[in-house]
This record gives structure tokens, sequence and C-alpha cells, in this order.
């Protein structure tokens, strides 16, 4: 497939999948969330991380606010998603939810600037699509894989309901695939694709 190809099939699936999210209940987001964030919380390598990277959830993502409220009560430093530019991300450090006000896109971001520069022991990404594999296709900005083709955090993990994993990703050579998906029913171990370098 041409790199142009690519893009327009990722565009394709990214609309289906996004119609597909957008009509889920209220609730249903509300417990499946609940769930996501109960497993997470039981991970080993979210109990070791001295340092997380979180990202603050909008409409039907899955609900990061109780994950986040949980992480800071555990005294690690706890890092939110700042867009900086376009397909520029960068990691900023917060103490409370009540730091983050409405940013570029709606979406919450830390009122005051506290950059947090060094590489987070693990970073907890959105999602709109994923493969068992762990290939990952976001909103299209970019902005995760830049910032992993930048800091070399060892473990990423998406968060997203079940119903968001599906066969097959068109994938760039610039796309980071994640270590392990958390859905509502169950916590995927990724290994990557056959086709993959290893
Ligand atoms: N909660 C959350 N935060 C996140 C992400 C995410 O997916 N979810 N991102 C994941 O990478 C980054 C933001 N990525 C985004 C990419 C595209 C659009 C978007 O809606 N683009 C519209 C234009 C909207 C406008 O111009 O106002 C579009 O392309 O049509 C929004 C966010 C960083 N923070
Ligand atoms: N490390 C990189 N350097 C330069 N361009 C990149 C890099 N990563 C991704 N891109 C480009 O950004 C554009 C969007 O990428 P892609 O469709 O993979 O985004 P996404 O994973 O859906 O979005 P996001 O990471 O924001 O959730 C593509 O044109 C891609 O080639």
């Amino acid at each position: 497939m041409t790199a142009d190809a690519t893009t327009q099939a990722k565009a394709v699936l990214r609309r289906t999948m996004l119609a597909k999210r957008a009509v889920l209940s209220a609730d249903d987001v509300a417990t499946w969330s609940q769930a996501i964030t109960a497993r997470a919380l039981d991970l080993p390598e979210l109990e070791e991380a001295r340092s997380a990277f979180v990202y603050v959830s909008i409409e039907r993502e899955v609900d990061t606010r109780p994950l986040l409220a949980a992480l800071l009560e555990r005294d690690i430093t706890v890092a939110v998603p700042f867009i900086a530019g376009p397909g520029r991300l960068e990691a900023h450090h917060i103490t409370s939810l009540d730091h983050l006000t409405p940013g570029r896109y709606g979406i919450p971001a830390p009122a005051h600037p506290s950059p947090f520069t060094d590489t987070p022991d693990v970073c907890l990404t959105p999602a709109v699509a994923l493969t068992e594999h762990g290939e990952r296709m976001g909103m299209g900005g970019g902005y995760y894989d830049r910032y992993l083709a930048q800091h070399h955090t060892g473990v990423i993990i998406a968060l997203a309901f079940e119903m968001q994993i599906v066969p097959h990703i068109p994938t760039e050579p610039t796309d980071r695939r994640v270590n392990t998906i958390v859905t509502d029913r169950r916590v995927i171990r990724c290994s990557p694709p056959p086709s993959a370098p290893s």
C-alpha cells in the first residue's frame, strides 16, 4: 500500500470507529471506564511506576479522571498532555485535577505550565482503534507517535473499550505499538504482528 493509500484507509477506519463510539451511552462509558480503571490500577507496571503520563479524557473516550485521581493519591509524578503546536505534545506535571482547564480542542490541559521533560515510566494513551498486536490508531494528529519517538517510554498502555479492538489497522513506519491494552473485559499483553520485525 502507498503512504497515501494507508492514510486514506486509516481515515475511513477512523470515521467508522468514531461513529460507533459516538453512539455509546453515557452509562456504558461510565461502567466500562470503572472496570478499565480498576484493571489498570492493578497492573504491576503501574504499581511500580514512579511517573505516569496519562491523557485527560473527553466525550466518549475511556474516562481517565478516576484513574488520575487514584494515581495522584499514590504519590507518584503525574503528567498530562499539553498540545504545544500542530503534532507537538508535551507532558506537564499536575498535583491536582483542579489544575486542569479546557485547552486546545476543548481537551482539559494544565492551566499553568510545569513541563515534565523526563521519560515517563508509563504512558497511558487514548485510542480510536487497536489490534490485539498493539497497533494503535488515534485521532490522526500523530501526537503520540511523535512524542513516543522522542521519549523511549518502556511501558505504553492503551485504555479502550472492547468494541474498539479490531482485527486489522493499516500501519505506517512511524506508528508506535502499545505493549498492553486494558479493556472493560481483559488485559491484553500485545505480541508483535506476525509480519513485523520484533
Ligand atoms: N483526550 C485526548 N487527549 C489528546 C488526544 C486524544 O486523542 N484524546 N490526542 C491524541 O493524539 C492529542 C490531541 N489530538 C487531536 C487530534 C485531532 C483533533 C480534532 O478534533 N481535529 C479536528 C479539528 C478540530 C478543530 O480544528 O477544532 C479534525 O481533524 O477534524 C483533536 C485532538 C493529544 N491529547
Ligand atoms: N514520528 C513522526 N515523525 C513525523 N511524522 C509523524 C511521526 N509520527 C506520525 N507522523 C505523521 O503524523 C500523521 C498522523 O499520524 P497517525 O495517523 O498515525 O496519527 P494517530 O496515531 O492516529 O494520532 P495520535 O498519535 O495523535 O493519536 C501521519 O501523517 C504520520 O506520518
